[in-house]
């Protein structure tokens, strides 16, 4: 009888560990061996829960039991499935003959790394299992051991595979290791905050605060004493004294987001910082010693903003000793199952019971669409779409992905809103011959606002 315990899902697992996807007649004889063999098989229960079980065990190696009929039905599915979860070396098992089959043959080939023919020999099976074990462990060396150890830390769940978060998890554990500023830059909703806590995690400053200061949304005449604190009686109001964002980040690490909208008074007392180290509270008499590593992050193209006269060329040198760019979601391949997998997860308690996951078309829908908002986008459709979904499977249409050209009554009211934004920013550019300037006077809105704008949509001046 095969150990009953092996064939559940379980959170401790061996360091020799095998999903195993497909019906679980197809090994259950096979699994008492394997686990004298040092094996531990987890049966995953579908397709669309592989990505999650991957993530919470780090296996590094899997088996796919090919029934008569089923999976053959869904070859394509499999393919897409197995190439999401890229970390782990595949082992098909095949009914007898179906090697002969051109769509099998073609499967195998493209996604598996070995296979045996029904009924399962297991004693060879944990011999292919050991050496395909061998080789994921070579072809991930660098990348599995950061990857893994940035997943398992509870408060950086970095979701992605790619070859694009490859790097980024390389890049993370190399600046990680000096306290040189870093600049992340990347569109909106990338996950440079994500990516900014998993560096001062992974540090020496680990232990001490990570403090974050968002530089767009502090009122412009509050910012000074929330950055730098004040004494009491300093100014109207300042009843008592007030510690600023930087010294409460002391010993730990201070998260500078939308750097490029810090005005530039508080630009030149950030440099100041930056260089000798001491801070000033408003109204104090003397500076105070901050020891504290600084991190900042922009959505804007600060080399762009530098030549507007918007930000101080020597902060931008300050600021970007070390540089990571995020890459946009759409250009992540493989990475959007396996993102909305886990969001499907993580907020599987807002859904309703019947959903269990992810229609082939959603699937279909969301590796098509371009994702301008990234990650955060992506997390607020799955949610919505999985408080929406009246069927089993989530559909195109719950994630608001259904074809919009069918009819213009199908196009989100925000969606209206952003193409008429754009189209009134090109034409007023236009008329102005490219003049920032006018062309903000014209649509009644700051030249700052204006740049944000055309940032948000990709327009430049000509
Ligand atoms: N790799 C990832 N895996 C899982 N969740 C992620 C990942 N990257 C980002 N997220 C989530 O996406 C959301 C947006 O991420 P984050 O706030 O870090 O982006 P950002 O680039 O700083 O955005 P903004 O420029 O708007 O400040 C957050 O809820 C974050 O937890």
């Amino acid at each position: 009888m095969p150990k009953k315990a092996a064939l559940n899902y379980a959170d401790q697992v061996g360091e020799r560990c095998a999903l195993y996807v497909g019906e679980k007649a197809i090994i259950a004889n096979a699994v008492g061996t394997l686990k004298e063999e040092g094996w531990d098989i987890l049966c995953v229960p579908t397709l669309t829960e592989l990505p999650q079980y991957a993530v919470k065990t780090g296996a590094l190696v899997g088996v796919v039991g090919f029934g008569e009929k089923e999976f053959v039905d869904h070859a394509h599915r499999v393919e897409l499935m197995l190439a999401q979860s890229q970390m782990l070396k595949w082992i098909a098992l095949i009914p007898p003959n179906a090697a002969e089959l051109p769509t099998f043959r073609q499967l195998i080939g493209s996604a598996f790394y070995d296979y045996h023919t029904l009924p399962v020999d297991a004693r060879r099976l944990a011999i292919t299992l050991g050496h395909a074990h061998g080789m994921a462990e070579i072809s991930a060396d660098t990348f599995t051991k950061d990857y893994w150890d940035i997943h398992h830390h509870p408060e950086s769940e970095m979701v992605g595979a790619s070859d694009q978060m490859q790097k980024i998890y390389q890049e993370i554990r190399k600046v990680a290791g000096v306290e040189a500023p870093v600049l992340i830059t990347g569109e909106s909703g990338t996950g440079k905050e994500l990516t900014a806590q998993a560096i001062h995690e992974r540090s020496a400053r680990k232990d001490g605060p990570f403090v974050a200061v968002n530089c767009g949304a502090l009122p412009a005449n509050l910012i000074q004493s929330e950055l730098f604190g004040h004494e009491k009686g300093s100014f109207t109001g300042a009843h008592e004294r007030k510690i600023g964002r930087i010294e409460s980040a002391a010993n730990g690490t201070l998260f500078l987001d939308e750097i490029g909208d810090l005005p530039m008074d508080l630009q030149t007392n950030l440099l100041r910082f930056l260089q000798e180290k001491t801070i000033h509270r408003v109204g104090a008499r003397q500076d105070i010693e901050v020891n504290v590593r600084v991190l900042a992050a922009t959505h804007i193209n600060l080399e762009a903003a530098i030549k507007e006269g918007r930000f101080r060329q020597d902060l931008y040198y300050r600021l970007n000793v070390l540089q990571i760019k995020m890459p946009p979601l759409r250009d992540r391949v493989g990475d959007i199952p396996l993102l909305a997998q886990y969001i499907f997860t993580r907020f599987s308690d807002e859904k309703a019971q019947r959903v269990k996951g992810f229609s082939e078309e959603a699937l279909h829908a969301m590796n098509h669409y371009d994702w301008p908002g990234n990650i955060r986008e992506l997390i607020n459709r799955v949610r919505r779409a999985m408080v929406m979904c009246e069927k089993f499977l989530i559909s195109p249409v719950d994630l608001g992905l259904e074809r919009r050209t069918n009819s213009r009554m199908q196009v989100t009211l925000n969606e209206a809103r952003d193409t008429a934004e754009a189209s009134t920013i090109r034409g007023a550019l236009a008329q102005s011959r490219g003049s920032v300037s006018n062309a903000a006077r014209q649509l009644g809105i700051s030249r700052v606002s204006l740049y944000r704008l055309m940032e948000k949509h990709g327009i430049s001046k000509n």
